[in-house]
Parts: structure tokens; C-alpha cells; sequence
């Protein structure tokens, strides 16, 4: 989900959302990953609400909010981020330098007694109560600032 524009974070220096958009287009393989423009065309930018308008709209769904550990480090920041946590189940992914962050972090403390273990992701769609697990798996440095800095990702549609 191509996010119109992170609310904590300064839109400079992001690439325009059509651009993103036609990015990730590229990379999903339109199966497992779809790109997606929803949360612009709902017209707003916090996810507790997104989540809210996407449950609403497809109420069969089992939705798990996917993320890295920056995330999960910073989520007691994000707006009516508790509900959210009630809301939907969440799988942090881990992230160099931000793990130890993450776990000792606010949101991970408030939540710690709806922690899984990472063994469980597979079926954290189905847990009744929502859950969150902090996935085992290998880590990657690679990050969309150090991207935008080196000059080395050029999205195709920004070269035309
Ligand atoms: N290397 C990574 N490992 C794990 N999760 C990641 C990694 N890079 C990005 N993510 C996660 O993917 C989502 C989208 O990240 P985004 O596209 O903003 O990249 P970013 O590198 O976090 O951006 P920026 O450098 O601008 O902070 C976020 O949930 C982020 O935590
Ligand atoms: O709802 C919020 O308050 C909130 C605060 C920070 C980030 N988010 C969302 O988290 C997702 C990842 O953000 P980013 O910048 O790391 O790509 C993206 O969908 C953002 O809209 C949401």
C-alpha cells in the first residue's frame, strides 16, 4: 500500500506518489504483492483510519499490518495507535539498528502481553483478541533515505 505520505515524516525530497505508485507496480508480482493505491483514493493519510475504511469495505478480509522494527519503535507516536493494535494483528519485521529500539520502545511495552511468538505469524490472522509477533528473519540494511541520497535508484518514470 503506497502510502500518500507518512504523517511524521517531511514530504521533501519524496518522489511524486505517481511515481512510487508506478515503482512498486514494477517490483509487486501482481499474486502474493499487489500495489496499491487505496489509501490515496480514501483520501487520507492515517492508517488507524485506513484500516478502519478497509474493513468496512472488505469485511471478509483478514488483514495483518505489515512492518519494520522503525516502525513498531516509533508507533506510540501514530495517531490513535492503541485502537489500531485492537484493531488489526501486526508483524514487525526486523531491521539493523532498530530491534533493540523496537522492543524496548513504549508501544512494545504497553502492548508486551499481546506479544507471540514469531512461530505463530502464520496463523496471527486467525487469533482471536489481536496479537503482534516480532518476525524471525533475516535482516537488510537497505533504506529508502540511503536509496534517495546515493542517487543510485532512479524510478524508470522519473528518467523520461
Ligand atoms: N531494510 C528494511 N528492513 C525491514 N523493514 C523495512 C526496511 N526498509 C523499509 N522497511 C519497512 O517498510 C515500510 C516502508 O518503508 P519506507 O518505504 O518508508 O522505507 P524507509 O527506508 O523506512 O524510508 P526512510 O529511509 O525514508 O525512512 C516501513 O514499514 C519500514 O519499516
Ligand atoms: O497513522 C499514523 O499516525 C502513522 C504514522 C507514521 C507512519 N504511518 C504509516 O506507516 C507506513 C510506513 O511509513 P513509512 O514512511 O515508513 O513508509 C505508512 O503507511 C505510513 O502512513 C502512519
Amino acid at each position: 500500500m503506497v502510502s500518500p505520505g507518512n504523517p511524521l515524516k517531511p514530504g521533501k525530497g519524496m518522489a511524486p506518489f505517481r511515481v512510487r505508485l508506478a515503482s512498486a507496480e514494477r517490483i509487486a508480482d501482481g499474486r502474493r504483492i499487489v500495489a496499491t493505491d487505496i489509501e490515496s483514493r480514501l483520501g487520507q493519510r492515517f492508517t488507524v483510519r485506513t484500516m478502519a475504511l478497509l474493513k468496512q469495505r472488505f469485511p471478509h478480509v483478514r488483514f495483518v499490518w505489515l512492518m519494520g522494527a522503525d516502525g513498531l519503535a516509533q508507533l506510540s507516536r501514530w495517531k490513535r495507535w492503541r485502537r489500531l493494535a485492537a484493531m488489526v494483528p501486526i508483524a514487525v519485521a526486523p531491521r539493523p539498528g532498530s530491534v533493540s529500539p523496537a522492543l524496548r520502545g513504549a508501544a512494545a511495552s504497553v502492548l508486551r502481553h499481546k506479544r507471540r511468538p514469531s512461530r505463530e505469524s502464520p496463523v496471527l490472522a486467525e487469533r482471536k483478541g489481536n496479537a503482534w509477533t516480532f518476525l524471525s528473519a533475516p535482516q537488510n540494511d537497505i533504506s529508502a533515505t540511503a536509496l534517495r541520497e546515493s542517487g543510485q535508484f532512479r524510478p524508470e518514470s522519473d528518467q523520461e
